[in-house]
């Protein structure tokens, strides 16, 4: 069964083309990693996955519902992390789930047994009456992971999630989000520009200048070559 599936999609801001012709499908249970430099066009090909734009050229599929027929259908089966933090400073983990949770119009036992398991996924069970202001920046990043997941979506995008923070931290995060595609079932895209996040077993789409320069498994794309030489002699930047 496909997870994600993207057809023919394109967007412009005017003039500018920002997305041109974008076409892939992600396996039900698949890590997907969508490589691309600064102005890919990867940020617009989320504001398109989570509704925030439409177009009129191409088509999303989440979980098998129609992004532009049935978007309730898509947007739930959907959960999302940014690129820019949205969690409440001044609040705790675990408000910051409720109140998540309550938007989803969950409450009561069943909202906690779901917070309780989306926390204890991601390791941040024991951190749940901890005001998110106190938390690094790894663990911010892991409890806007866990919330992501309160409405058991089948699809999880996340648009650079690892942007500032440091090596350990990245590499747990990485590693927390691939365990959930392999043992969940959680389709999974990731967007990056980094390289050394990716693993051999994971689908790559590489994105340069709103156009897919290549898709398939990470590990035969790259034919023994550093991922981030591949990239660069794909696109002519660095990753
Ligand atoms: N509001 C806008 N108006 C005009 N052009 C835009 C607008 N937003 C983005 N673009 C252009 O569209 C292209 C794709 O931008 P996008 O932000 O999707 O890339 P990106 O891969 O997410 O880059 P980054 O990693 O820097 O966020 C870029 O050339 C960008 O300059």
């Amino acid at each position: 069964m496909t997870g994600l599936r993207v057809d023919h999609l394109s967007y412009a801001y005017g003039a500018k083309q920002a997305l041109n012709d974008v076409t892939f499908s992600v396996e039900q249970g698949s890590f997907c990693a969508l490589l691309g430099p600064n102005g890919a066009g990867k940020s617009t090909l989320f504001a398109l996955l989570t509704r925030l734009f439409t177009s009129a050229q191409g088509t999303i599929e989440i979980a098998g519902h129609d992004m532009g027929r049935t978007p309730r259908k898509a947007l739930r089966e959907m959960g999302v992390v940014f690129q820019q933090p949205t969690l409440d400073l001044d609040l705790t983990a675990q408000r910051n789930m409720t109140y998540f949770a309550a938007l989803h119009g969950l409450s009561g036992k069943d909202a906690q047994h779901r917070i309780d398991a989306a926390l204890d996924r991601l390791d941040m069970r024991e951190r749940a009456g901890e005001i998110v202001r106190n938390l690094n920046g790894g663990h911010r990043r892991r409890l806007e992971i866990a919330r992501s997941l309160v409405h058991t979506p089948k699809v999880l995008l996340l648009d650079e999630p690892t942007v500032g923070l440091d090596a350990a931290a990245r590499r747990s995060i990485t590693d927390h989000v691939h365990a959930l595609s392999e043992t969940e079932g959680l389709t999974v895209l990731w967007a990056t520009h980094l390289a050394d996040e990716i693993r051999d077993t994971d689908q790559l789409l590489i994105l340069h200048q709103g156009a897919l320069l290549q898709q398939g498994l990470t590990g035969e794309l790259r034919a023994g070559e550093p991922l981030a030489d591949h990239f660069l002699a794909m696109t002519g930047a660095t990753a």
